[in-house]
């Protein structure tokens, strides 16, 4: 094994209950939104132990050696690099990254053949080494990949789920934020569905502070969230992907944030509600599909699916959801 080692400060701050934690979480893939998000959980000090892999050995070194020499000035950790899937032996989170990326134009399910690909070898190599991590699917079109990974993995179903649309749920805040001058912490609202172009916002669960979103009044323009600035913001919210790649080939620092906030949910056992994609039993008549809803995630991973107030265009819109990507999935024999 070539490994790219740099160890940083032996000390780590305990979680919001003064523990130690356990903490090596296991990047697999270090392409642009690899290698943001093992910089990001070192700047966030999410973990004690950061480790990417990839095929590529001279990026995966080089991306580790790069970020390693910034350790002194992060809040603790270490970050070593291999291209041996041996290096995510024992880590606590497993985040595939690993998959094809879109080229401008192309859509997220367009890429399901050639990443479900790679899950079929790299998914067991993974699971023979860290069987008891927390896995986490980034990869594209990540509901669709997720399902394909978890059958797999054989792992049990709250072990193996998606970022889903936690980037997504983070770019209606940050647009809602925008239109109503209001902070975006302050900005409690859910897309659900596909990672993708069937997704869709609950509106009418949406909240800013403690108003609900559909009865808040004239926004920072004057202007009434009405129907049509309401799917203006969806439609923001769905071609942002698109928009980034095309004026960059990736987006990466949204998605590194987004994702490192799931790690940190999982590691400090937080049960925080996430628009996360996990296999539904029967959520609002919707089973045996990976998507988006809002999850209380934890040490072990995925838990509680809330299920908030609908209106039946919701309901609707969930349930086509989730036929889009099951009709991807069969398509490549899940
Ligand atoms: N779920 C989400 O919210 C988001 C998902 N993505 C997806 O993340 C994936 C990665 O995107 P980028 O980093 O931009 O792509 P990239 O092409 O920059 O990186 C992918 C990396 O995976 C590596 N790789 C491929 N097969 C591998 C294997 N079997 N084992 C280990 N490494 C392997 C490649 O060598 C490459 O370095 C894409 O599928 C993209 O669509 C991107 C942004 C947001
Ligand atoms: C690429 C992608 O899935 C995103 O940025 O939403």
């Amino acid at each position: 094994m070539t490994e790219v080692d740099e160890v940083g400060r032996d000390e780590m701050p305990g979680d919001s209950r003064g523990e130690r934690r356990p903490s090596k979480v296991a990047i697999v893939g270090a392409g642009a939104v690899g290698s943001t998000l093992a910089y990001a959980c070192l700047l966030r000090g999410a973990a004690r132990e950061v480790v990417l892999h990839d095929l590529n050995k001279t990026k995966v070194e080089a991306e580790a050696l790069d970020i390693a020499h910034g350790i002194q000035f992060t809040p603790m950790g270490s970050v070593r690099g291999s291209d041996d899937v041996a290096i995510c032996a024992g880590a606590d989170v497993v985040v595939i990254t690993a998959g094809a990326r879109q080229k401008p134009g192309q859509s997220r399910l367009d890429l399901a053949g050639a990443t479900i690909d790679i899950m079929r070898t790299l998914v067991p190599q993974l699971v023979d080494v860290a069987p008891g991590a927390v896995y986490i699917m980034v990869a594209n079109p990540v509901d669709v990949v997720t399902y394909a990974g978890l059958k797999i993995s054989g792992l049990p179903e709250g072990q193996f789920f998606g970022s889903g649309t936690v980037l997504d749920s983070s770019r209606l805040r940050y647009l809602i934020a925008r239109q109503c001058g209001v902070a975006v912490q302050s900005v409690h609202a859910y897309i659900a569905g596909e990672h993708g172009d069937s997704e869709l916002p609950l509106w009418s669960s949406a909240m800013i502070g403690a108003v609900p979103l559909l009865q808040w009044g004239p926004t920072s323009d004057g202007s009434l969230l009405d129907e049509g600035v309401r799917a203006s913001i969806a439609s923001e919210v769905k071609n942002s992907a698109y928009r980034i790649i095309e004026g960059k080939g990736a987006t990466n620092y949204a998605v590194g944030l987004a994702v490192v906030r799931i790690i940190e949910a999982v590691l400090r056992d937080e049960h925080r509600v996430l628009s996360v994609s996990s296999l539904l039993d029967d959520y609002l008549g919707i089973s045996d599909v990976c998507m988006s809803v809002p999850t209380v995630v934890g040490h072990d991973g995925v838990g509680r699916r809330l299920v908030p107030v609908v209106t039946e265009t919701e309901r609707y819109g969930l349930a086509r959801s989730a036929e889009s990507i099951r009709a991807v999935a069969k398509q490549f024999g899940f």
